[in-house]
C-alpha cells in the first residue's frame, strides 16, 4: 500500500470547504447558464424561469450519445500519432510520452460528422439535448473522478501532485492527487484537457448553427463570427497541442473532479454560452461591426499565439535565436517583457471579442469573459507562487523588470 501522503502544498480554493462547495457550485451554474440562455429573459442573474426535474434530465439516449462520444475520441486518440512528444522531467528525472494527433483527431471527427449529415444525421437536433448531455457528462465526471481518486491510493508517493494530497479526501478528490494517472500509452489528462471537450465544444456550436440555419433560413453573421472564432481556437490548440505540455494542468496540477468536471462538461457547455443565446436571442450585427470585432479578435490571437510559442521556443531550447538573448531560465524579452503573462492577455481580448457578437443587450454572453477573468487572475497568483518557489531572486528580478501581470500599466 502506497503511503497515503504525497508532498503537501498550502491550500488553495478555500480548502476543504471551498472544494465542497464548487463540487455543488459548479454543475449548478452549468445548468442555470444552459437554461438562462434557451429562457426568454436569459437572466445571468436571479433564478431560472423553472427547474428541470429528472424525466428533462435523465436521457438514455443522452447518455449512448455521450458514451460512444467519448469512445470515437478515446479511439481517435490512440490512432497511430504523426509525432510522439516527450512531457516535461518529472521528479524521478523520466518524461513521460505523449501522442501528438490532436489536429488529425479533429479533422476526422469533422469528416465523419460531414459524413453522418450527408447520410441524413439530425446534427440540429443536438440543441435540445444539451441538458440530459450536460447531465450525463457532469455524472462521467463524478464517477471518473471517484475511479481517479482511487488510483491514486495505490499510485507511488513520485506519482502524486504537489497539490491534491493533503489527507482530506473532498479536498483530494476535488484538486486530484495524482499528477499523470494513466494505463498504459493512455494519459487520462492529457486525453481529457483537449479531446472530448474541446472538439465537442466545437460540434456543439455547429448544431447550434445548423439549427438556426433550420429555424431562420440561413445562420446569422454573429453565430458564423462566434463558431469561426472559436473554431479558430480549438483548431490552434489542436495544432499546437504540444504546447499543452508546458501548462499548469499537465505540469503542475492533479487530475481530479476539478479538471475533469472541467474538460468534459464545464468546456463543452458553457463555452458553447454564446451560440447557445445566439438561436434564441438573434442579434442584428452590421459588417463594420463585424469588422471591428475580426480585428479585436485577431489580435488577441497574435498576442495569445506568440506569447504561448514564444515561450514553448524557449522551453524546448532556451539557445535558440530566436529567444536566446534572454535570462538563463526565463524570458525576459518579447511578449514576456511587456508583462508577466501575456498569453492571458491575449486570450481574454478573444473572449471579449466571443462576446461582442451578441450585442450588449444581455449580460448572459459577458458569463465566459467574467468568468474567465476571474479564472486567470487566480492561476497567475497560483503561478506566481509556483514560479517564485522555483526561480527565487531570478523571479524576484523579474518582476522589477516586469512589473505588470496580465494587463500593461493596470493589472
Ligand atoms: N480557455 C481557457 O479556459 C483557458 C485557457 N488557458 C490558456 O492556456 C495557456 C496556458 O496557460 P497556463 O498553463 O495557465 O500558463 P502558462 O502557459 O503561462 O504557463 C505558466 C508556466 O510558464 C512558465 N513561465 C512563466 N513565465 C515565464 C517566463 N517569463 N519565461 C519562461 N517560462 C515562464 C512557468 O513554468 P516553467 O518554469 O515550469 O516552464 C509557469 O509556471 C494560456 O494562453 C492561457 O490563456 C488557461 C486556462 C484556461
Ligand atoms: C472553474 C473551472 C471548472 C475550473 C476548470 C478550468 C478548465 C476548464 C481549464 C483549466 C485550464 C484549461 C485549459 C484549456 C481549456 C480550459 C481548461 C481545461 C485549454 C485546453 C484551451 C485551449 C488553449 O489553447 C490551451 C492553452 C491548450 C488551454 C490549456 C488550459
Amino acid at each position: 500500500m502506497a503511503p497515503t501522503q504525497g508532498p503537501r502544498a498550502p491550500l488553495e480554493f478555500g480548502g476543504p470547504l471551498g472544494a465542497a462547495a464548487l463540487l455543488l457550485l459548479l454543475p449548478a451554474t452549468m445548468f442555470h447558464l444552459l437554461l438562462a440562455a434557451r429562457s426568454g429573459p436569459a437572466r445571468l442573474l436571479g433564478p431560472p424561469a423553472s427547474l428541470p426535474g429528472l424525466e428533462v434530465l435523465w436521457s438514455p439516449r443522452a447518455l449512448l450519445l455521450w458514451l460512444a462520444w467519448l469512445g470515437l475520441q478515446a479511439a481517435l486518440y490512440l490512432l497511430p500519432a504523426r509525432k510522439v512528444a516527450e512531457g516535461q522531467e518529472l521528479k524521478d528525472k523520466s518524461r513521460l510520452r505523449y501522442p501528438i494527433n490532436g489536429f488529425q483527431a479533429l479533422v476526422l471527427t469533422a469528416l465523419l460528422v460531414g459524413l453522418g449529415m450527408s447520410a441524413g444525421l439530425p446534427l440540429g437536433a443536438l440543441p435540445e439535448m444539451l441538458l440530459p448531455l450536460a447531465f450525463v457528462a457532469t455524472l462521467t465526471a463524478f464517477i471518473f473522478s471517484l475511479f481517479l481518486y482511487m488510483k491514486a491510493q495505490v499510485a507511488p508517493v513520485s506519482a502524486l501532485a504537489p497539490g491534491g494530497n493533503s489527507g482530506n479526501p473532498i479536498y483530494d478528490f476535488f484538486l486530484g492527487r495524482e499528477l499523470n494517472p494513466r494505463i498504459c500509452f493512455f494519459d487520462f489528462k492529457y486525453f481529457c484537457e483537449l479531446r472530448p471537450g474541446l472538439i465537442g465544444w466545437v460540434l456543439i456550436n455547429l448544431a447550434l448553427l445548423m439549427k438556426e440555419a433550420e429555424l431562420r433560413g440561413s445562420p446569422s453573421l454573429a453565430m458564423w463570427l462566434v463558431n469561426g472564432f472559436q473554431l479558430l481556437y480549438v483548431g490552434d490548440a489542436l495544432w499546437h497541442e504540444e504546447a499543452v505540455l508546458t501548462t499548469m494542468d499537465i505540469t503542475h496540477d492533479g487530475f481530479g473532479f476539478m479538471l475533469a468536471f472541467g474538460d468534459m462538461a464545464w468546456v463543452p457547455f458553457t463555452y458553447s454560452l454564446q451560440a447557445q443565446f445566439l438561436l434564441h436571442h438573434p442579434q442584428p450585427l452590421g459588417l463594420p461591426m463585424a469588422s471591428v470585432i475580426c480585428l479585436i479578435n485577431a489580435t488577441g490571437y497574435y498576442i495569445f499565439r506568440g506569447a504561448n510559442s514564444q515561450k514553448n521556443t524557449f522551453r524546448k531550447n532556451p539557445s535558440d535565436p530566436r529567444v536566446a538573448a534572454t535570462g538563463r531560465k526565463l524570458l525576459v524579452s518579447g511578449w514576456w517583457g511587456m508583462v508577466r503573462h501575456p498569453n492571458y492577455l491575449g486570450d481574454l481580448i478573444m473572449a471579449l471579442a466571443w462576446s461582442l457578437p451578441c450585442g450588449v443587450s444581455h449580460l448572459l454572453p459577458y458569463f465566459y469573459l467574467l468568468y474567465f477573468t476571474a479564472l486567470l487572475v487566480h492561476r497567475e497568483a497560483r503561478d506566481e507562487r509556483q514560479c517564485l518557489q522555483k526561480y527565487g531572486l531570478a523571479w524576484q528580478e523579474y518582476c522589477r523588470r516586469v512589473p505588470y501581470r496580465i494587463m500593461p500599466y493596470i493589472y
